[in-house]
């Protein structure tokens, strides 16, 4: 079974804005709302994928509510923690060009969302025994305020020793603590990784430095997005591998890295289903991984199954 990991779900509202300004009232073009948040994404991805995921983590309010009813009713299982006050976030994604400029351009604002209180934190803990071996557990996105840095870190030595494979999408000291747990997998973006090694901007030296620091600290597979330059993969076997954007136009980023995550966790399983041996079924991963991020970000929404396959194949031939 796969687990997706939430702490801090969002709904997505995403907005057409045009000639956007601070200080007066910015009317949208055009409205839609995506049933989101890191993990959250990577179960939608990985079920348009054909992979069944549990998403788990914390909801609340009617936003909450309606999040879980959501992502039950397009067939994904789940199994949330309520939180006894506030609501599930929503997220501001704007799209458009801002006054003065002409080019289009994102931007978010991503809201704290509810607290965790330690009562709902005990109860998820108690989940956690539901964990089998072989098991994926993917802990996806930011944690709301008041919740101890080394969260991830807890749940992971809370698996360790079950053969769980625990990926890691996540910021900072977020991620820098869950390292020693031997992650199977960590995906920063290149501006995160800047963050992390203080070098900025990054060059193909620094990206490939700052990989391998992460690696030495005790992440199995370390994939590195860079948005319009592609991405870059240090796999287990030690292999790095610099990876071109694939070709296309941008409709929306907005969970083109959790997209990625999904691509390789499935192209992982896929390998190894199918017996491959060990670089090859990391290959696999990667492709799928770059097919799944990119068709995300041709996409309005997450990675449709077709234009995975196609972008897939693009990258076969
Ligand atoms: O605040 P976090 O948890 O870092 O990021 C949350 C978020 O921006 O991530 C997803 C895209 O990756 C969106 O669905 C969601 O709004």
């Amino acid at each position: 079974m796969i687990y997706t990991i939430t702490f801090n779900p969002a709904i997505d509202c995403v907005m057409r804005v045009d000639d956007l300004a601070f200080g007066r009232i910015n009317r949208a073009a055009s409205q839609e709302f995506f049933f989101g948040g890191k993990g959250v994404n990577v179960s939608y991805v990985l079920s348009h994928l054909g992979r069944t995921s549990t998403a788990w983590g914390f909801i609340a309010g009617w936003t909450g509510a309606a999040l879980e009813a959501a992502l039950q009713e397009d067939g994904i299982p789940t199994g949330f923690i309520r939180l006894p006050a506030g609501n599930t976030r929503i997220n501001a994604k704007l799209k458009g060009t801002v006054t003065g400029g002409d080019s289009s351009e994102e931007t978010a604002v991503n809201a704290a969302g509810p607290v965790i209180d330690e009562a709902s934190l005990q109860r998820f803990f108690s989940q956690l025994d539901q964990v089998r071996p072989g098991d994926f557990v993917i802990l996806s996105g930011g944690i709301p305020k008041g919740t101890p840095k080394d969260i991830y870190a807890r749940v992971m030595r809370e698996l360790e020793g079950r053969d769980v494979r625990v990926v890691v999408d996540a910021t900072q000291d977020v991620l820098m603590l869950s390292l020693p747990y031997r992650p199977f997998l960590v995906k920063p973006n290149d501006e995160e990784l800047a963050e992390i090694t203080g070098c900025d901007p990054l060059d193909e030296q620094a990206l490939a430095d700052g990989a391998r620091m992460l690696q030495e600290r005790g992440a199995q597979n370390v994939l590195v997005s860079r948005g319009g330059h592609g991405s870059l993969l240090l796999d287990a076997a030690g292999r790095l591998q610099f990876a071109p954007v694939i070709a296309g136009t941008l409709v929306n980023s907005v969970g083109a890295g959790d997209s990625t995550v999904a691509g390789f966790v499935e192209g992982f399983l896929r390998g190894t289903e199918a017996g491959l041996p060990e670089t090859q079924v990391y290959d696999e991963a990667y492709k799928l991984a770059q097919a799944c991020g990119s068709a995300t970000a041709f996409s309005p929404g997450l990675a449709p199954a077709e234009l995975v396959n196609e972008l897939l194949a693009r990258l076969e031939s």
